[in-house]
């Protein structure tokens, strides 16, 4: 049967108004996060991710300049709708999420263990004994050795490392329907990196949390995520699961990601690929294909004409006027190695 989603976005659209005018940095993005799965958002820096996820948990100015449309259902509730109050008791309990730099959520002057027990009793009807339990269970299940004693210390008297698993073990501690990491681990050093997209996955396993990992880097999608969105210019230009990413990337954009990821092993001395040109900016956007401007494939018709996200077998979605013309390409290169 087909798993229903948990968080569902329906076009929404993000504006900003600003000294310029209406800038719309998340323009129509539609996706669902279903249990248990991870869903990639990739894209360079500026193509609005971090503003889609901030939309998701409300975090926006919404009084002087941000205003929103379309729907953020959870559980076929729209988030849009609700007063400020009850917004305020889906994030932490429903949604949570973790950002790239743990030093900016944690508070300096209180101890770890007084944060994550403020946390739990904010969200759970539990009296500060039982917090304190919970917490020290908290910290034990992501991975933080002494417990016990790490819950009197304050944060710059752990690692970067420890303050992020604290900071997950927050985000954690309510036990989330979703989670969204932005950059959760971008920070770290590669080991500590890897232990904590393991404890990721773990629990999004056995808590069956559905989490949108928003990052850059494609081998960490590779390894952890289920589906992928790649993000141009606040518009969703490929959809797809991580296999078809990589076997059978389709948008111009796309490829180009995917020939940029450095090479660790083999290949080595071959030219790192960079898609050349940048994005446009947001008070300028292209009336035709946003990427046409740095795409080999662009032509008139899309420099006029911008293209809908189309929905190929396989339920793969692509925003692109020449699918056909790339698919033939692609046929073409499984025909020689095959
Ligand atoms: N409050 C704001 N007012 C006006 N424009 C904004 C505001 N916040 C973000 N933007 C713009 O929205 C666009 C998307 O930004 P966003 O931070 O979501 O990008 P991103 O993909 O998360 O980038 P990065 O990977 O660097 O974090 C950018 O052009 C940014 O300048």
């Amino acid at each position: 049967m087909e798993k229903q989603p948990l968080l569902e976005l329906k076009n929404l659209k993000t504006h900003f108004h600003t000294d310029d005018g209406k800038l719309t940095a998340v323009d129509g993005i539609s996706f669902q996060v279903k249990k248990g799965e991870i869903l990639g958002v990739v894209g360079e820096s500026g193509c609005g991710k971090s503003v889609m996820s901030q939309s998701i948990m409300r975090l926006l100015d919404e009084k002087y300049t941000t205003e929103y449309e379309g729907e953020i259902l959870l559980h076929g509730e729209n988030l849009l709708d609700l007063p400020m109050p009850n917004m305020q008791k889906i994030r932490g309990n429903d949604i949570s999420m973790i950002f790239q730099d743990p030093l900016s959520s944690l508070n300096p002057v209180y101890t770890i263990g007084d944060q994550i027990k403020e946390t739990i009793m904010l969200h759970q009807k539990v009296n500060k004994k039982e917090a304190t339990k919970k917490a020290i269970e908290m910290l034990r299940l992501i991975g933080i050795p002494s417990p016990e004693k790490r819950m009197k210390e304050y944060p710059h008297q752990l690692s970067g490392g420890m303050q992020q698993r604290v900071m997950i073990a927050m985000a954690l501690s309510c036990q989330p329907k979703v989670l969204i990491a932005d950059e959760p681990t971008t920070a770290l050093d590669v080991t500590i990196q890897a232990q904590i997209l393991d404890l990721m996955v773990d629990l999004n396993q056995r808590l069956g949390m559905g989490v949108i990992f928003i990052t850059h880097d494609l081998n960490v999608v590779s390894e952890i995520c289920d589906r992928v969105i790649v993000m141009y210019l606040g518009q969703v230009v490929e959809e797809t699961t991580t296999d078809h990413l990589f076997s059978k990337p389709l948008h111009p954009y796309t490829k180009g990601l995917i020939k940029s990821i450095p090479q660790i092993d083999g290949d080595r001395g071959k030219e790192l690929h960079m898609i050349e040109g940048t994005v446009p900016s947001l008070n300028n956007v292209p009336k035709g294909c946003r990427f046409a401007s740095r795409c080999p494939f662009a032509d008139d018709l899309c420099k006029e004409n911008a293209p809908e996200l189309r929905t190929l077998e396989g339920n793969q979605k692509v925003r692109c006027w020449h699918i056909e013309k790339i698919l033939q390409e692609e046929e073409g290169k499984y025909d020689i190695t095959s």
